[in-house]
């Protein structure tokens, strides 16, 4: 790398991929040596206006220093007088949301091969002390195995930490203790892989209600109902993820030995295996 500090000329910018709330990501190839990237671009004067810097710092600080599979990777970031550039991997079969919209629901190999994997994810986070608080499919994204990759940190903290986040996007996948403002910690990770296995086998959110209160008494008194065709196995793991008191939850290295989701994980691994050998 010439002198090592990245700048936009290293860059032929693509195809905008998505707009944000602060600025857009773009499909990039960086030039010498070639290597395809997503770029983030985020405009300094909406940050300021919104004061979220240093929530934009602490998602390069959080991110550019986690290297995992299943974790969407930040290789650098720079600016120059009006933007922020972040250099994110490129995920080459776009967002999993769209793929849950326009399947409707996930059959129990795929949701427990998913949900294997964002366990796998989060029990690495939480080993380097970091909760990520804001998992849901609209922060997942597909790799080019069709894997899973946990994007968008600009939630995550270093446990434990009583930080209020505002309101905004869905309260779905709020849990308890974040919704009295208790002080919360990793388990606040393990009750939204609860909501996110059911949203993959029913295709919407356990407490979803026409109104925040209604949500809020719903996940208060765990008043939620499976439809007939969710199977006992994921029936039992939701069950076990769904716990009001946070420290009862199943932990995630147990989540990954679930005989639901190993099951699922070893036969989507066979049926991977045979599609490789034809
Ligand atoms: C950061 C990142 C994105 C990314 N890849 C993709 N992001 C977004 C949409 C991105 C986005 C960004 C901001 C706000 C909203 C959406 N859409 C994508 C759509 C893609 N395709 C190709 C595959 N087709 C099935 C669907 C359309 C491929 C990659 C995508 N890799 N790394």
């Amino acid at each position: 790398k010439k002198g090592g500090k990245f700048s936009l000329k290293n860059f032929d910018i693509g195809r905008p991929l998505g707009k944000g709330k602060f600025g857009s990501v773009y499909l990039a190839r960086h030039r010498d040596p070639e290597y395809i990237v997503a770029l983030k671009i985020l405009f300094k004067s909406q940050l300021k206006s919104a004061s979220v810097e240093h929530q934009l710092l602490r998602e390069i600080e959080i991110q550019g220093h986690l290297r995992h599979p299943h974790i969407l990777r930040m290789y650098t970031y720079f600016w120059d007088e009006k933007k922020i550039y972040l250099v994110l991997e490129y995920a080459e079969k776009g967002e999993l949301y769209k793929r849950l919209q326009a399947k409707g629901r996930f059959d129990d190999r795929t949701a427990g091969t998913y949900i294997y994997q964002m366990a796998d994810a989060l029990h690495y986070c939480h080993s380097k002390n970091v909760i990520h608080r804001d998992i849901k499919p609209e922060n997942i994204l597909i790799g080019s195995d069709g894997e899973l990759k946990i994007s968008d940190f600009g939630w995550s903290v270093h446990a434990p930490s009583n930080k209020r986040r505002t309101m905004c996007g869905t309260l779905d996948y709020l849990p308890p203790e974040m919704i009295n403002g208790h002080s919360h910690s990793k388990h606040v990770d393990i009750w939204a892989l609860g909501i996110l296995c059911y949203e993959f086998l029913v295709g919407k959110p356990p407490f979803e209600s026409e109104d925040s209160t209604k949500t809020y008494e719903a996940v208060k008194k765990l008043r939620y109902v499976f439809p007939h065709y969710v199977t006992g196995g994921a029936r039992d793991l939701i069950t076990k993820l769904l716990v009001l008191e946070p420290t009862q939850r199943l932990p995630l290295d147990k989540v990954m030995e679930h005989f639901w989701v190993k099951g699922h994980v070893d036969s989507k691994k066979a049926e991977m295996k045979r599609e490789a050998s034809q």
